[in-house]
Order: structure tokens, then sequence, then C-alpha cells
């Protein structure tokens, strides 16, 4: 007789937008073919009531949903929560977010890697000219919304050119310099330990000749978005002239996407990379993002798919064996919420494909 396959289930706990754009049918198909059932959380009934799930992938906001994933861990000791709400948590402020980057050692012969100048302010009325040098900045800066918890409001950015844009900032906010990086932003999207970067329109250089001659600020938001074609095609790259921008290696940003994952323990992520013009290879994380838009990724569906199977099997194993008795210390790497440890094993890396377009911004 043939062996029965072992099935999981997998709560999905999205936002309708979100679960719109990535539950989709071909998603769910590849999945169940695998022997993975994706099955939406009913948030009008208590997480507690439903599965039992053998993973519960989300990405909600606030304490209510944090207490029903912690007493749902309680019950089901054995439940992989991906990812962890605290890992979440320090993406949610932008200079936590940032400040995990700066604790990753990238050794690169070709490519260096940081994050650019930024400080916090709470008190608008402490903004000025003088207090911008004192913070070693110049203009222009990005004013961007200290929390990123997903709003509209979170997104709202400001590009400020000199003083008088100072006095449209609404703290709290993180001024960074704004570098200038030829319009091309190199998303990488991470899953587990499979990285994938794609090219977007970013905003365009801006001369130091032009600051003070017309406007004084430029509000914006998410640009990299705002062109709703599909962008996994080449005719995306054509339209955008992103076409002969040269991708950051891969070795470095392998490196970059598995140092991230360590220190935020997190396996859903993508970071936002541009490419400094004045230091040639030199390249600075601006945004660290939960559970990005992965349907815009190519192939997006067995990505997913081969993760699921991966972590569940990983922690079948586990916890057979913490039944068992044995391997406790490995197990409990595994369970729960608390993301993988120093020692598993690797998924394939896909292979990656820059531009430097002199696209400049009249102010
Ligand atoms: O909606 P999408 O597919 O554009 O995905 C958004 C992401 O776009 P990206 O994959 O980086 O191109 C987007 O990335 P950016 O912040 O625009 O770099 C965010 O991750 C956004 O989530 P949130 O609003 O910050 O919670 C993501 O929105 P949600 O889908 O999570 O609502
Ligand atoms: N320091 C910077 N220098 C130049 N451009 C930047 C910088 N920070 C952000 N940008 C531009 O602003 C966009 C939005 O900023 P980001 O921090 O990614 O916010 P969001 O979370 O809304 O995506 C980026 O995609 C990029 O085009
Ligand atoms: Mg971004
Ligand atoms: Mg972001």
């Amino acid at each position: 007789m043939a062996e029965r396959m072992r099935r999981f289930g997998v709560g999905y706990a999205l936002a309708p937008k979100k679960q719109a754009s990535f539950i989709q049918v071909s998603l769910v198909n590849l999945a169940r073919e695998r022997g993975i059932d994706l099955v939406r959380i009913d948030m009008d009934k208590p997480l507690i009531e439903q599965g039992p799930f053998d993973c519960v992938l989300h990405k909600l906001y606030g304490e209510d949903w944090k207490r029903q994933l912690e007493e749902y861990a309680l019950k089901y000791p054995h439940v992989l929560i991906i990812d962890s709400p605290e890992a979440i948590e320090r993406l949610h402020n932008r200079i936590s977010m940032l400040q995990v980057a700066t604790e990753l050692e990238i050794k690169c012969e070709t490519a260096s890697f940081g994050i650019p100048k930024q400080t916090v302010v709470y008190d608008a009325k402490i903004v000025s000219a003088s207090y911008l040098e004192s913070e070693g900045l110049t203009f222009p800066v990005i004013a961007k919304p200290l929390v990123a918890d997903g709003s509209a409001k979170s997104h709202k950015m400001l590009l400020v050119f000199n003083k008088d844009g100072l006095s449209k900032l609404k703290p709290p906010i993180v001024l960074q310099e704004f570098v200038n990086h030829g319009a091309v932003i190199f998303k990488v999207y991470v899953v587990g330990d499979y990285v994938k970067c794609v090219k977007r329109k970013s905003l365009p250089d801006v001369m130091e000749e032009n600051l003070g001659k017309s406007e004084s600020y430029l509000s914006f938001s998410q640009v990299s978005n705002l062109n709703t074609c599909e962008k996994n095609d080449d005719k995306y790259y054509k339209l955008m002239n992103l076409d002969d921008a040269e991708l950051p290696p891969l070795s470095f940003l392998t490196d970059i996407a598995r140092g991230l994952r360590r220190a935020t323990k997190l396996y859903l992520f993508n970071f936002d990379l541009i490419r400094d013009n004045r230091v040639g290879n030199r390249y600075l994380v601006i945004d660290i993002n939960y559970f990005p838009g992965y349907a815009k990724m190519p192939n997006y569906e067995s990505v997913m798919t081969d993760f699921f199977w991966d972590v569940l099997n990983k922690n079948d194993k586990g916890f057979e064996s913490l039944q068992k008795g044995s391997c406790e210390k490995e197990v409990r790497m595994l369970v729960g919420n608390k993301g993988y440890g120093e020692d598993e094993g690797t998924l394939p890396v896909s292979p990656l494909k820059r531009e430097e377009k002199e696209n400049t911004i009249q102010v």
C-alpha cells in the first residue's frame, strides 16, 4: 500500500489587501501538491480556537494579535510562528530597523556597505540649518516618519532641499542624508535562505547647484511602487531605463541577507539598497520591510512553497525527536517563535542579473 503523504496546515493572518496579492490560486495549488494546505485564519474568532496549524504566517499589527500568538504558542508549543512578533517589531521603528545593519561585518573586496547618516527628531522646534550641521547632515535631506507600521502615513516622506523646507516637518521623524544613486533602487527579497534582487525606479539625483533655486521640499510616497505595471519582466526595466543597471555582486548580497537574518532572527523580509554615486561601489541599506510584496518576485509560488516545505519538515523532525526525548537543544531553535539557529542548512540562492543613468531633479 502506498504510504500516505504527511500533510501540513499553514494558517495565514493577513490584511485583506495583502491576502489578495499573496494568496493566489497558483500558490495555494502548488503548496497543496506538496502537502501544504494554506488556511485563512478567521479574524472574527479567537486564534486559539482555530487549527491546530503547523505554522502561523502573519502580518498584522497590535497588542491583541501579539497576545493571541503568545497564547497559541503556549497551547501548541510545536507551532512555527513566522515571524516572531518581537523580531518584527524592530522593523517598526526606522532607527532600530537600520541599527541592525550597522552591526554586520561584511567582508567584500569589490564593494562596501553601510547606512546613510541619520538622526531622529522628536521636537520640530529644535530643527534648524545649524542643527542639521551639528548632526553632520547637509541638504538635501529626507524626512521619514519614525514609525513604519504599514499605514499610508508611515510611507509619506519629504525631500527637503533647503532651510525653508524644514518648517514642513512633522516629528517624530528621522532626518536622513539624501544620497544620489542614479534613480535606481535594488530590492533584495529574502525568504529564509533564498535571496533575489530586483531593480526598481527610485528618486532622481539632486544637483547641488540647483538647491535653493525653486521648491524648498518635495513630498512623495512609495516611489518604487508608483508604476502599477508588471515589474518582473524586461518591459518594466526598458520602460524605466533600468536595463543597463548592473546588480550588486551576488555573494555580497547573500552575505548581507544572511547577516540581517541572523541579526533580526527573521525569515521573511526585503531590504532596499542604493549605490552611493560618490563612492562607486558603496551600497547603503535604506529600508527593511517585513513580509514585503513577494508576489512581485519571479516564481514566488515555488520559492514560497519550497520555503514552507523546508521549515515544516525540519520542524516536524525536530518535534518527533523532542517527543522521543532527544536533540532537545537542536529542536528548541526551530520550534515556537525562535527563528533559525546558527547551524541551519541552506536553500538554493537564485542567480542574479545596474544601471547608471544621469537622472537629475530640477529644483
Ligand atoms: O503591497 P506591496 O506588494 O507593494 O508590498 C509592499 C512593499 O513593497 P515591495 O515589496 O518592497 O515592493 C513595501 O516595501 P517599501 O516599504 O515600499 O520599500 C512594504 O513592505 C509594504 O508593507 P508596509 O506598508 O510597510 O507594511 C508592502 O505592502 P503590503 O503588501 O505588506 O501591504
Ligand atoms: N537616504 C536616501 N537617499 C536617497 N533616496 C532615498 C533615501 N531614503 C529613501 N530614498 C528614496 O525614498 C524611497 C522611500 O524610502 P524608504 O525608506 O524605502 O521608505 P518606505 O518604507 O516607504 O519604502 C526609497 O525607495 C528611495 O527611492
Ligand atoms: Mg522602501
Ligand atoms: Mg519600508
